[in-house]
């Protein structure tokens, strides 16, 4: 027997043995090609289901709230062109916050506040990820004011003082700031294209959202050199806790981001020019009493050097009670979740993230897996 088909039997008897098999031959030809990527029979199914998966929108043309609504309830994220961001104040930013990333280990750990009292930056990973070699870094939008280039993160319920960038890089500050203000009235013009969709009161939607909150992090993933051990990602999947994210993808290194379907299966979100990809997160999707999916989504394995531009739109003021909007229940359709803050609400989903999160709340071992289990759930969607 052929030990190619020999192979073949034996994946198809144990299929997870079999996919441990294709990664470590899809590891051994690390780095992947351009030609496998662009021709790998699995990606290219993927890609093509994609096409047909994720929607592409063109804001520019009239009914987009609607479009948007529908993309969103089927799959919970959706492709745009037509926004009106000016492309050129990103690639701004993402150039100088490549030479950011690139630089000197010292510079970086200068915004490494994981051992001082910014627990923000701690709960927001930020600790691990700079000391392995600077992966992020959060820009928010000080209340009110000009924008800031700032260190550190808000805390859990966004309420840190923010600490001014040390000038690492010349030009990065103007690059964020560039940045923060192209995508401005993009975020504002998404907060009331939300309103339009989901019907919401056009008076009481806007008060609980505040703009000025709005952040920009930069999530930087190095040039994979070894190839990834069997099973990991670039970025786990996961669910955003929030609003809207509005993710600007690296265009010359888009591939990767993937998202799960409703029947389980994974999809590419196609790669549009000039495009910016809008997800629902658990915070919004619970406003919409599950009407928007908040789906489960990932960043997949491939060589290149990338850098994410990730942004927020519809954002909540911590003290905002979030409950079912009621343009989203109906008799068909029952409030499926209790009125909550959306503060506590983002607090308690970051500390589900920690390995010591059983042993903060008190829970006994056995105990502990049921209680996560359960907020996991409710604090998922
Ligand atoms: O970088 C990407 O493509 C996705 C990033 C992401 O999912 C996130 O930051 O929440
Ligand atoms: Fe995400």
């Amino acid at each position: 027997m052929a030990p190619a088909l020999a192979t073949q039997r034996w994946a198809a008897r144990a299929p997870a043995a079999g996919r441990l098999f294709a990664q470590l031959a899809e590891a051994a030809t690390w780095p992947p090609g351009p030609r496998r990527l662009r021709e790998g029979g699995a990606r290219r199914r993927a890609a093509a289901r994609a096409a047909a998966s994720i929607d592409v929108l063109d804001l520019s043309l009239p009914g987009a709230a609607d479009r948007l609504d529908a993309s969103f309830r089927a799959t919970g994220f959706a492709v745009v062109t037509g926004h009106g961001v000016d492309y050129g104040a990103l690639r701004q930013l993402r150039l100088k916050a490549l030479e950011f990333f690139r630089s000197p280990l010292e510079h970086k750990q200068l915004f490494d506040k994981a051992g001082g009292e910014h627990k923000g930056a701690r709960a927001r990973g930020m600790h691990s990820r700079l000391l392995e070699g600077g992966r992020a870094v959060n820009f928010w939008r000080a209340r009110g004011g000009l924008p800031r280039l700032d260190a550190g993160a808000p805390t859990d319920a966004g309420e840190a003082a923010p600490e001014p960038v040390p000038e690492c890089v010349p030009g990065f500050r103007e690059a964020a700031e560039g940045a923060q203000r192209a995508m401005h009235d993009f975020r504002l013009r998404l907060d009331g294209l939300v309103c339009e969709s989901l019907g919401a009161d056009p008076v009481a939607f806007p008060s609980k959202l505040d703009p000025f909150r709005a952040g920009m992090r930069l999530a930087y993933y190095p040039a994979q050199v070894t190839p990834p051990a069997p099973g990991q990602l670039r970025y786990g999947a996961h669910v955003d806790s929030g609003g809207m994210t509005v993710l600007v993808r690296d265009e010359a290194a888009q591939w990767g981001t993937q998202v799960q379907l409703h029947d389980g299966e994974w999809v590419d979100v196609p790669l549009v020019e000039e495009s910016i990809v809008l997800n629902v997160g658990a915070l919004l999707s619970r406003w919409t009493n599950g009407r928007w999916r908040a789906s489960v989504h990932r960043v997949g394995n491939d060589a290149a050097e990338r850098l994410s531009i990730v942004g927020h739109s519809v954002v909540f003021k911590a003290d905002a009670e979030v409950e079912p909007l009621p343009s989203c229940v109906s008799p068909e359709s029952p409030s499926r979740y209790a009125p909550i803050k959306a503060g506590d609400f983002l607090t308690e989903r970051v500390r589900l993230h920690r390995d010591n999160y059983a042993e903060e709340r008190g829970y006994s071992r056995a105990a502990a897996e049921q209680a996560l289990s359960e907020q996991i759930r409710d604090y998922q969607m």
